[in-house]
């Protein structure tokens, strides 16, 4: 089979679980914001020129010089109005890309500078993802979005979005997850919210394995009950690959397969934070390879300058992959969307397999 088209790619009907709202402004919708508000405080206010600093000053190789740069994003994110235009935008950026369902995140705790309370910042947010999926719709590309409430790592305060997280499951809010920095924040520093979700019968994955390796993935999992990892590149310490090929997985890997944990994949941010060297060394390939519950992310496309369609292309020219390499990595991440089973279940018959037999593959 060959590799697919940059055209084909785009295509495809493409599922995308990592990805967070203040990563993925439009560089031009930043600039707007910036003067509207009077924030004083961008490298640029030319969109080109601004979009590439995104990109450059992200491109850090250290997870910790990789967040400052979202003290643009957040600082032009303080209204309501902002968050319902950024918002809209969003769906309608990945649906124009064929994205069909996505889950975007982000941490209300960040746009409370000009007096927002976190439920008027939730319901903000939701009216503009229902504004996007409205345009996508009306533009021909439907999509529908899902919500996670990030609660930063640094700031001790993931009771109450957790709580925040279950008051608004029935307003379009999937689920919670823990993002910031890694080294120096263990997931278990917010065990009492993890045990407040378990006890909702709610969803929650973790930002874990990235820039801190194989204990913070088992405490992600084992101490706090993770359903999904954010990243979880690092699973691969857990594997010995033999001259051969052969692979042997040792216990975590070993139960990270057989539980069949999603990984939430995001190559090009891997390589900006100096989680892995380069994409030809990202483990994405081995793990597909060995069957792992492999799903392909953006996490935040104006650092990466990226977008789905970008993230499956560079893995085309590296491995290889195929339209039905993505069709499997399409329905892994649908299996793995927070979303009750029956509506992941009428997504995969009713538009993702269609779609990907549009493209001519059959099955
Ligand atoms: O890759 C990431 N790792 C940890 N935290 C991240 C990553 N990408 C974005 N964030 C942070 C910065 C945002 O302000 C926050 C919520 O979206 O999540
Ligand atoms: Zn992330």
């Amino acid at each position: 089979m060959h590799v697919p088209t940059a055209e084909e790619i785009r295509r495809a009907p493409k599922v995308l679980l990592h990805d967070h709202l203040d990563g993925g402004l439009r560089p031009a919708t930043v600039v707007e914001l910036a003067a509207a508000c009077g924030y004083a405080g961008l490298p640029s206010t030319d969109p080109e020129e601004l979009g590439r600093w995104f990109t450059e000053a992200a491109d850090s190789g250290s997870l910790e010089r990789y967040l400052e740069t979202f003290s643009h994003t957040v600082g032009v994110m303080q209204t309501r109005e902002a968050l319902v235009r950024v918002a809209a935008e969003a769906a309608e950026d990945l649906a124009t890309d064929g994205v069909v369902y996505a889950e975007v995140r982000y941490a209300p705790e960040l746009f409370q500078e000009g007096g927002l309370s976190l439920d008027a910042i939730v319901q903000a947010v939701q009216e503009g993802f229902a504004e996007g999926e409205r345009r996508a719709a009306a533009a021909g590309a439907p999509i529908r979005i899902g919500t996670l409430l990030c609660a930063m790592r640094q700031n001790a305060r993931s009771a109450e979005i957790a709580e925040l997280a279950v008051r608004y499951r029935d307003a379009g809010v999937a689920g919670f997850d823990i993002a910031g920095p890694e080294a120096g924040f263990p997931p278990t520093r917010n065990l009492d919210a993890f045990e407040y979700l378990r006890q909702q019968n709610a969803h929650f994955t973790i930002h874990a394995g990235e820039a801190f390796g194989l204990p913070s993935i088992w405490e992600a999992i084992q101490h706090c009950g993770a359903e999904r990892l954010g990243h979880g590149v690092r699973i691969a310490d857990d594997i010995a690959v033999a001259e051969d090929g052969t692979a042997k997985l040792g216990r975590l890997a070993s139960y990270v397969r057989d539980r069949r944990i999603p990984l939430e994949m995001c190559p090009t941010s891997n390589v900006q934070t100096g989680a892995v060297a380069s994409i030809a060394e990202h483990p994405i390939d081995l793990l597909r390879r060995l069957r792992f519950r492999v799903t392909v992310n953006t996490d935040n496309r104006l650092m990466g300058g990226t977008s789905m369609s970008k993230e499956f292309g560079v893995l085309a020219d590296a491995f290889g992959f195929t339209l039905a390499d993505m069709r499997w990595l399409t329905l892994n991440a649908m299996k793995s969307a927070f979303l009750p089973f029956d509506e992941r279940l009428a997504l995969i018959d009713e538009v993702i397999k269609p779609g990907y037999r549009e493209l001519g593959l059959t099955g």
